[in-house]
């Protein structure tokens, strides 16, 4: 469709109806917007709010320096002294836009989308120049039309010259002024409502279709943002909410490239002023961070290899005490030797937050079910500190080889590549301390990376995933031992912020396995998870699940749910539970079966007795003996040396 913004570009015009709170939030982010640095955070491009953006800016740039000084290992890097000298400098996020921007990512892993930053730069660029308002782009400013007018003032008095009467060139050039004045204001009042005037909604589909002029668009937008945020006084006649809800969501298609099915799933997520910053924040590329590889070195130790390269780069935040915020840098921060000696992946902020809620304990045995390419796998390895096991599952075998590769990059050696479907567990292999699910989804927490998934979902889609994820969480519960003596947790998470890929999953869960309740996550910040949306009511303690969004925590779009185990025994009907939805039946895998049978009819007890629950415990004995054979086969492979399996008592 001709107009179609589905590019960056659609920032330069961006309704500014949410500006101030956008600029709040901005400094509250979890991945702190600091100083000349930051090329993204502030970057939306809310002409009003330029300057506050700009202050914004200098403050977090404060905090960060703060921040760091506050950290156990209480180092400041290079950038520290430089932001803080610079934060009198700052006067907009501009300057740092141009000055971020010769980022290079160089090879990235799947899970971090390099093209994106590395043509961030130039997109920031872009939004930058044209976040200037038209007024400048002729390139005078307030002072040269002033001038002008002056001097227009000033031609038509010389003219009269001959006239000496001090008071007719008096009342002339008050006449003047009066034209001038009343010319500004016509001028003004075609631009700009006043606050009481009722905005008239287009007639019909064939005015909407015309208007397919971004501009035009975007003043629409704010305008039924303005009258929906003061319904009773703004309101045209008997015009209804929905009436105005229908328009918007049209105009924002249009604006921001979204097909309506998906926009409209996104739009009841938030309050309307909320929905547009989520939008915007869309639009606008997320912080490139990494994290510090705590088997090979330590955050200290990276952050000043990197700054002796040349990266400008800061801790990501209070919450990790791994993670740097990478703000620049004169080498392709994908290739550094730091890099390709396995110090750090490229992993974006949210993604530290499923294995930091997971809290893997060492010695433990823990699932990664779905792991390609390994950024969490990896994470939890290094916190087992190599001790353990972890299994890291992908149902994808080409998506293996990455996670593979970066294993070995990273000196993980305590890992088990496996290619199964997860739903095959645990069938395959059970009785884990912990189990991660992060889950296959639609993405539409990560837009900023993949603008495809704005178009490219149907319902259908989301309908599929939503069953594959419960399926996929049921089996991620069965396989965790409830008995484990230091964990007995499953985390679920997703880079999705829709309601039926998280809230909607977990109560599914809820409802089938009594045997688990939810817990805190242990993660300071986020959002509740919803216990109400639309017309769907959750368990009430879906509030310990969080949700973190780009336009609020300056991080990926996020969801993680903690559940504990607290029986291998699933219980017909846990009376907590018995408040959730009936909903739709499918087979699970159960232990004896081994393999999901599709189709069938419920079956969640054992093969012998359907009624009687089904009990999976991981049988260490029987393990140990397998890892004796197999180790006992390794020798004699590699070595010639043959051990006589100790007989089993
Ligand atoms: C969100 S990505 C995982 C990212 C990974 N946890 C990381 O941090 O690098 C989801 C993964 O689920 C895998 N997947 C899809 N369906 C699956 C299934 N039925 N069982 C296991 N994995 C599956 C996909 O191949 C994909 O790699």
């Amino acid at each position: 469709m001709a107009g179609r913004p589905t590019s960056k570009k659609a920032t330069a015009k961006a309704p500014q109806a949410v500006a101030p709170k956008n600029n709040k939030r901005k400094v509250a982010a979890p991945i702190e917007a600091s100083s000349k640095k930051v090329k993204v955070a502030a970057g939306t491009s809310k002409t009003s709010g330029k300057a506050k953006n700009g202050k914004a800016a200098a403050k977090s740039s404060k905090n960060a320096v703060e921040d760091s000084e506050d950290d156990d290992e209480s180092w400041a890097y290079g950038a520290v002294s430089e932001s803080e000298s610079d934060v009198g400098e700052l006067d907009d996020e501009f300057v740092s836009a141009e000055e971020g921007s010769d980022i290079e990512v160089g090879a990235l892993d799947d899970d971090f989308l390099g093209d994106e930053f590395a043509d961030s730069g130039d997109d920031v660029k872009g939004s930058g120049t044209a976040m200037f308002d038209s007024d400048d782009e002729d390139g005078k400013g307030d002072d040269d039309v002033e001038g002008e007018a002056e001097e227009d003032i000033f031609a038509s008095d010389s003219e009269d010259s001959d006239d000496d009467d001090m008071e007719t060139k008096s009342r002339k050039l008050d006449a003047a002024k009066k034209a001038e004045a009343e010319e500004a204001e016509a001028e003004l009042q075609t631009n700009i409502m006043l606050e009481n005037d009722k905005y008239v909604l287009p007639e019909d589909d064939h005015e909407i279709l015309q208007s397919t002029d971004l501009q035009v668009v975007q003043a629409r937008i704010q305008e039924i943002v303005r009258v929906l945020n003061n319904f009773r006084e703004m309101r045209e006649g008997n015009r209804s909410r929905n009436d105005y809800i229908s328009q918007l969501l049209k105009d924002l298609c249009l604006y921001y490239g979204y097909n309506e099915y998906l926009m409209e799933k996104l739009f009841y997520i938030f309050p309307v002023s909320e929905a547009i910053e989520f939008f915007e924040a869309n639009e606008v590329p997320r912080p490139v961070t990494i994290r510090t590889n705590t088997l090979k070195t330590r955050r200290r130790e990276l952050a000043q290899a990197l700054i002796n390269r040349g990266v400008n780069l800061d801790p990501i935040g209070k919450w990790s005490k791994v993670g740097l915020q990478v703000f620049d840098s004169p080498v392709p921060i994908g290739a550094t030797p730091e890099y390709l000696a396995g110090h750090y992946m490229l992993q974006a902020a949210s993604s530290f937050l499923p294995v930091m809620a997971l809290a893997p304990q060492e010695h433990e045995r823990i699932l990664d079910m779905a792991s390609a390419p390994g950024g969490k796998s990896t994470y939890i390895a290094a916190l087992l500190k190599n001790t353990g096991m972890v299994f890291a599952n992908d149902a994808n075998k080409d998506r293996t080889k990455s996670l593979v590769a970066n294993i070995h990059r990273l000196g993980v050696k305590n890992a088990v590549v496996c290619n199964y479907d997860g739903r095959e567990f645990p069938g395959v292999i059970g009785g884990f301390d912990r189990v991660l699910l992060d889950a296959p989804c639609s993405g539409t927490g990560v837009i900023s990376k993949d603008a495809s998934v704005k178009t490219n979902k149907s319902e259908q889609d989301f309908q599929m995933l939503s069953q594959l994820q419960k399926e996929l969480v049921l089996s991620a519960i069965d396989s965790v031992d409830a008995g484990s003596k230091t964990g007995g947790y499953i985390v679920y998470s997703t880079c999705s912020v829709t309601v039926d890929e998280n809230e909607d999953v977990v109560n599914y869960a809820l409802k089938k396995r009594p045997n688990v309740k939810l817990v805190s996550t242990g993660l300071d910040f986020g959002k509740e998870g919803f216990t109400r949306y639309r017309e769907k009511v959750f368990h009430p303690s879906i509030s310990f699940t969080r949700r973190y969004y780009p336009h609020m925590h300056n991080m990926d779009g996020f969801y993680v749910a903690k559940f504990k185990k607290i029986s291998n025994k699933i219980p017909k009907k846990n009376e907590d539970n018995a408040d959730l939805d009936e909903e739709e039946e499918f087979t699970p895998i159960t232990e004896n079966s081994g393999r999901r049978s599709r189709g069938g009819k419920k079956n969640t007890g054992s093969e012998s007795n359907p009624e009687e629950p089904e009990k999976i415990a991981f049988n260490a004995d029987e393990d140990e003996e397998l890892i004796k054979v197999s180790q006992a086969k390794l020798l004699r492979a590699q070595k010639g040396i043959k051990l006589r399996p100790k007989k089993s008592t």
